[in-house]
């Protein structure tokens, strides 16, 4: 079945941007999530809020936009790897303009930025697995115009000889496409409800990431807790669960006390909502309300 109708370059980028955007939304509101801003509050960030995070969110829309359509069934070659490279940068300053400078969804927009316009280039008509192949092949291509900025992703990369942001996406996103997209569907079918669903699928992802964000703040200590406290939710029978929604308790107060926040993995969430979004494998597509966040 086919979500996405016949409307055209224009109609389908601006149905992507919207999809995009309600992915970080709802990733955002999702609870409770371990150290991560939520809708309980900002967990272990002493500069993130929600209404920033939805305001960051809000503020991503047009390059998203931007991304779809100048990558409307178009080949992944160094040309259009160049533009989307200064498509997410402009992105970037818009966040950092609409949040006064704090840094709430630079890996997001790495991560949804190359998915959404490998949707486009299959002209909205890709499987998950296509769409995670051509992100791939986009993030793997030289961007000759971006600037060399030393990052804390990088460094936490190097120090501890782990995979970053930049492997994800150019391995075809493995978190999003061998864990979190079947544990997503698989949590549903056993019942779980939707919130249960993505808590789970959270939760697969942050049983493997080496998630540099958490490492920068609490070194490999924090993202053993992380990867342990993660599996033992899902182990207990997942959040749908009385012993896996306590593990998850017990996981969030580890976090907090560390200091330690995945950021790497929320944004991995939101990506992975919005493959499941997009995808036409997706059995369970539904018509998208104007306003609502799934
Ligand atoms: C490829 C880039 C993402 C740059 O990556 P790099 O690793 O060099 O740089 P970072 O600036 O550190 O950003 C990486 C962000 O990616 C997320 N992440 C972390 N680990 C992983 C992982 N294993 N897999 C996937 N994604 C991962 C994470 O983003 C989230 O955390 C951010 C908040 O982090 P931070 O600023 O460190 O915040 P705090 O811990 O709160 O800091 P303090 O308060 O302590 O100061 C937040 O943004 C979340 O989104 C990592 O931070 C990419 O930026 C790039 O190269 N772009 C170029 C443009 C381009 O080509 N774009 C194309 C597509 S549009
Ligand atoms: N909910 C969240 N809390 C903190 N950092 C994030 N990065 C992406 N989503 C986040």
């Amino acid at each position: 079945m086919k979500l996405q109708p016949q409307i055209g370059s224009e109609g389908s980028a601006a149905w992507l941007a919207r999809v995009a955007t309600q992915s970080l939304i709802t990733e955002a509101r999702l609870s409770p999530k371990p150290g991560l801003v939520d809708s309980r509050g900002s967990g272990a960030h002493h500069d993130l809020t929600l209404e920033l995070m939805e305001r960051s969110a809000h503020s991503l829309s047009p390059t998203f936009h931007a991304l779809a359509l100048q990558s409307w069934q178009r080949p992944a070659d160094i040309a259009l790897r160049q533009l989307v490279g200064r498509l997410g940068r402009e992105g970037e300053a818009q966040m950092m303009a609409a949040t006064g400078g704090v840094n709430t969804h630079r890996g997001a927009i790495w991560a949804l930025g190359l998915l959404v316009a490998a949707a486009a280039m299959h002209g909205c008509e890709g499987s998950s697995s296509e769409i995670a192949a051509s992100a791939a092949k986009l993030a793997s291509l030289p961007d000759s115009c971006a600037p060399k900025v030393f990052s804390k992703g990088l460094l936490a990369t190097r120090r501890y000889r782990v995979p970053g942001a930049r492997e994800e996406a150019q391995l075809g996103f493995p978190h999003i496409m061998r864990l979190a997209l079947p544990q997503l569907r698989r949590s549903r079918q056993s019942g779980a409800t939707e919130e249960q669903a993505r808590l789970d699928a959270l939760m697969a992802i942050m049983t493997s990431l080496s998630d540099t964000c958490v490492l920068s703040r609490a070194g490999l200590e924090g993202l053993e807790t992380m990867q342990n406290g993660a599996r033992s939710v899902l182990v207990a029978g997942g959040t749908a669960t009385a012993q896996g929604r306590a593990a998850l308790a017990w996981l969030d107060k580890q976090m907090l006390a560390l200091n330690a926040s995945p950021g790497g993995a929320a944004d991995l969430l939101a990506a992975t909502l919005l493959v499941d979004r997009i995808a036409c494998d997706n059995a369970t597509l539904t018509p998208l309300p104007q306003h609502s966040h799934f």
